[in-house]
C-alpha cells in the first residue's frame, strides 16, 4: 500500500516539535544565537527524543532548542509556513497546529504578533499547497496562570481567522483539571473549541476530568481510559475523539510498545480515534509514517483507514466547508 499518497489528517501537531533541523541552523545565524552545533545532523540527534525516554518529561526536555530561535515574528512565520508546506507536501489535507504563544515572549514579542505570526505562516502556505488548517492555542500546565486569560483574549481576535481552539499541555500530574476549570471555561465562553493533553503520562481519571469539568470535546493521547471504566465509558457516550500519536506515545512511555498500543482495540470497540503526528520533528516521523506503522502493526484495511480518516473529519476544528472538502477524498 502507498501510505504517502493516501490523504491524511493530523489534529494534534505542536509547533516548536516540528522545526525543520536546518530552519534552526539559519535562524540562530540570522539571530546571531550560538549553537551546541551547526551541523544538521546534529541538531537533529538534539531534537529528536529517544526510545528510551524514561518518561514525558524526558521527552518535553527537547523543546527548549527550537524555542530558543522562535522568539521573532519572522522566525514563527517561518517555521509554521514550513511546517504547513511539509505536511502538504505527503498529502495531508488538513493540518491543525498546536503552541503554546506565552513560550515565545523571551524577546519582547506581544501575544498578538505571536499568535497572528503562526496564522499568517499558515495562510501563506494555505495559498500555494493544497491543504487547509488551523491554530490551537496551548497552555503549559506547569507555567504561572496569570497569563492565561491574556492568551484567550489575544486569540480571540483570530477565532474562526485560524484560531479555534484551546488546549492543556505540558507535564501531566494527577487531578490537574480542578485547578483549571475558571480557565477553560473562559475560553469556552469566548467561542473556543476544546481538546485538552490527558491520560498520556497521567492516570484515566484525568481524561474524565478534562471531559466532564473542562468540557474537552478532543483528548490528547486519552491512552489511560484503559483501565479506568469511568472515564472509559464516559469518552464513549460522549462521542468524544482520542487524538493517539502512536511513535510519541511510545518514546514517552504511555505504552510499552506500538503492539501494545491501544488504538485498533479502541477503535474495534466504537472509541473514536484519530492518528496524528504529535512532534515531526522531536518524534521523528511524518504523517507517512505514523499511518504505515499502525496499519501494519494491526493489519488495517483500507476501509478501516478511510473509517479513522472520517473519525477525523467529524471531529475537526474545521468549518462545514473545509468538512465537505476532506470528505471528497474518500473513495
Ligand atoms: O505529547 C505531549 N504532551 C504534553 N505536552 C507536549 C507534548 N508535546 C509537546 N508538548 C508541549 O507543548 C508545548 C507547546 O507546543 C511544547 O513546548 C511542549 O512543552
Ligand atoms: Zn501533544
Amino acid at each position: 500500500m502507498n501510505h504517502f499518497d493516501l490523504p491524511k489528517i493530523d489534529l494534534h501537531c505542536h509547533l516548536d516539535g516540528s522545526v525543520r533541523p536546518q530552519t534552526i541552523i539559519d535562524l540562530a545565524r540570522r539571530q546571531q544565537l550560538s549553537l551546541p552545533s551547526e551541523d544538521v545532523e546534529q541538531i537533529k540527534s538534539l531534537m529528536i527524543a529517544p526510545e528510551t525516554c524514561q518518561n514525558l518529561d524526558q521527552y518535553l526536555s527537547r523543546f527548549d532548542l527550537p524555542l530558543s530561535v522562535m522568539q521573532t515574528e519572522e522566525a514563527i512565520e517561518r517555521i509554521s509556513f514550513e511546517l504547513f508546506e511539509d505536511a502538504a507536501l505527503e498529502n495531508v489535507k488538513y493540518l491543525e497546529v498546536r503552541f503554546g504563544p506565552l513560550l515565545h515572549m523571551q524577546k519582547g514579542l506581544e501575544l498578538e504578533q505571536i499568535i497572528g505570526s503562526a496564522v499568517r505562516g499558515m495562510q501563506r502556505a494555505e495559498q500555494q499547497y493544497d491543504i487547509r488548517g488551523n491554530y490551537i492555542l496551548s497552555i503549559l500546565r506547569t507555567m504561572p496562570k496569570d497569563r492565561i486569560n491574556d492568551v484567550i483574549d489575544a486569540g480571540t481576535r483570530y477565532l474562526g481567522k485560524g484560531v479555534v481552539a484551546f488546549d492543556l499541555a505540558g507535564s501531566e500530574r494527577s487531578g490537574f483539571c480542578h485547578e483549571f476549570i475558571p480557565y477553560a471555561q473562559y475560553a469556552r465562553d469566548k467561542g473556543f473549541r476544546v481538546t485538552i493533553h490527558a491520560g498520556e503520562q497521567g492516570d484515566g481519571q484525568n481524561v474524565h476530568d478534562a471531559v466532564a469539568l473542562l468540557g474537552a470535546e478532543r483528548i490528547g493521547h486519552g491512552i489511560h481510559i484503559k483501565g479506568h471504566p469511568d472515564a472509559y465509558h464516559l469518552v464513549k457516550e460522549q462521542s468524544v475523539a482520542l487524538e493517539t500519536c502512536p511513535s510519541s506515545n511510545v518514546q514517552t512511555k504511555a505504552v510499552t510498545s506500538l503492539a501494545t498500543h491501544p488504538v485498533k482495540a479502541f477503535h474495534k470497540d466504537g472509541v473514536l480515534i484519530t492518528i496524528n503526528t504529535d512532534n515531526r520533528t522531536v518524534s521523528n516521523t511524518t504523517m507517512t509514517d505514523e499511518v504505515r506503522k499502525v496499519m501494519a502493526e494491526f493489519g488495517l484495511t483500507l476501509e478501516e483507514y478511510f473509517e479513522i480518516y472520517r473519525v477525523s473529519v467529524d471531529n475537526a476544528f474545521a468549518s462545514d466547508q473545509v468538512k465537505t472538502e476532506l470528505l471528497r477524498h474518500l473513495p
